[in-house]
């Protein structure tokens, strides 16, 4: 029988005897932000083992609320900032220089085909768009593996999505995930690993893979993963040019992350994506998704552009084709969060930032911010938001406000409308 990818990262990972429900695996990357750690660090403090595994092996950074907003957030930002130091941490990620964990991390290259990656956040999973292993992972799990570069997983059950066809133009890999956990539902993938493969994967960019993979977990997954392949190469090629003396001889060698085609899947689900319509959630699950012309009309009061679904500057530009020239409905407010400061200079030399400033949005700097209604963009009740974030649970981007999830060129189109809107009628066909 043969292997599936995780299998074979499991495998190449695992310590001791392993039994199906006590696999340890040795981590080649613990991920850290301001929310979480602060509250294992003090953990390990209090019981005397103030101490890292490998401190390169350590990323870090304040994401979520940045800068400061209160005396909470900057004490959660001190206690990163001490530790980065004590420890020796060298990547860590303060102001000026930080970005939404999920978009900084693996444009800073710190994630490989193959790696062990855990952080204290559920989406997590978005880095296995690189062909990695990454999970998300309580407090106890962080501290294990800040302290001894393991954790403890269930031996992988995978399923996979293949998805073949050619995308309409207007419709993007948000529309394909938020199809895809309609299918599934909010619990359809639980304790299992997603591959998602087929054509119109492997045509994918690192950008819209990480989309896929980020919203694994919204469909219950452990982890979502593509197979890495020349794009992911391509995309690596400046941190692993020592390694591999071509761009072809690294695609060679990752072709050992890949699934082997006798492979065991708990189910293998196929979606021909040719006919696919924007989508959008009309609830508070994840999973509440329709086609977008079932909810044209609905009024909106804010527009929310970032995170680490669809901050990239991919998703920037596509935003930016349809707003070019025109305005915000009016009454309707506008955000835009470039999810890194890489993708904020990007997007200003391109002229991308100006399109956003012309049409009357407000751009704010790199953070988690308003996605999970922190800061910087929170509803008010009874508050209607068109988002490119990840989730739509009550309450989520503030009390009593609802959150339309959707692709950034949905987003745009709600904007120039201040209706949900579908961004096909702004594109030539
Ligand atoms: C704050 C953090 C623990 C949380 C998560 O785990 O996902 C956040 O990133 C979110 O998206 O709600
Ligand atoms: S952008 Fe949103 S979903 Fe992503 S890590 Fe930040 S809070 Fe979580």
């Amino acid at each position: 029988m043969g292997k599936t990818i995780a299998q074979k990262i499991f495998d190449a990972h695992l310590r001791d005897t392993p039994t199906p429900e006590n696999m340890v695996l040795d981590l080649d990357v613990v991920l850290c932000h301001e929310i979480t750690t602060p509250i294992a660090i003090m953990d390990l403090m209090e019981k005397g083992m103030d101490r890292v595994f490998d401190p390169n092996k350590i990323k870090a950074v304040i994401d979520h609320v940045t800068p400061a907003k209160d005396s909470k957030t900057a004490a959660q930002g001190k206690i990163m900032r001490e530790w980065a130091k004590r420890q020796n941490i060298k990547d860590f990620f303060d102001v000026g220089e930080n970005g939404v964990c999920h978009a900084l991390f693996p444009e800073k290259g710190f994630i490989r085909p193959g790696y062990t990656v855990i952080m204290g956040d559920s989406h997590t999973c978005t880095h296995g768009a690189f062909g990695a292993f990454a999970a998300g992972v309580g407090t106890t799990d962080l501290e294990v593996g800040i302290l001894k570069g393991v954790c403890t997983f269930r031996a992988p059950v995978s399923m996979k999505v293949s998805i073949s066809g050619i995308l309409q133009n207007g419709v993007s890999a948000k529309d394909v995930i938020l199809a895809v956990i309609k299918k599934l539902t909010v619990n359809g993938a639980t304790d299992k690993v997603i591959e998602f493969t087929g054509p119109l994967v492997d045509s994918m960019n690192m950008s819209a893979r990480m989309t896929l993979c980020n919203m694994a977990v919204e469909a219950g997954a452990t982890s979502g993963l593509c197979y890495p392949d020349r794009v992911t190469a391509e995309y690596l090629w400046q941190f692993i040019k020592d390694d591999y003396t071509t761009i072809d001889a690294a695609v060679a060698k990752f072709e050992k992350w890949h699934s082997d085609a006798d492979a065991e899947y708990a189910s293998v689900i196929e979606l021909d994506v040719s006919e696919l319509e924007p989508q959008v959630t009309y609830g508070y699950k994840p999973d509440h998704v329709k086609n977008i012309r079932e909810m044209e009309g609905t009024p909106v009061d804010q527009i929310y552009i970032g995170s680490c679904t669809n901050g990239r500057i991919e998703d920037l530009r596509q935003a930016a084709a349809i707003l070019k020239g025109k305005r915000l409905a009016s009454g309707v407010r506008g955000i835009v969060t470039p999810a890194t400061p890489g993708i904020y200079s990007q997007a200003l030399e391109e002229g991308i930032i100006k399109i956003f400033m012309d049409a009357g949005f407000c751009v704010l700097n790199p953070t988690c911010g308003a996605c999970l209604g922190m800061s910087s963009g929170v509803l008010a009740e009874g508050e209607v938001c068109a988002s490119t974030t990840n989730r739509n649970f009550n309450g989520r981007m503030g009390k009593g406000g609802m959150v339309h999830l959707m692709s950034p060129a949905s987003a745009a189109a709600a904007a120039i409308t201040g209706t949900i809107s579908d961004p096909r009628q702004f594109l030539a066909q």
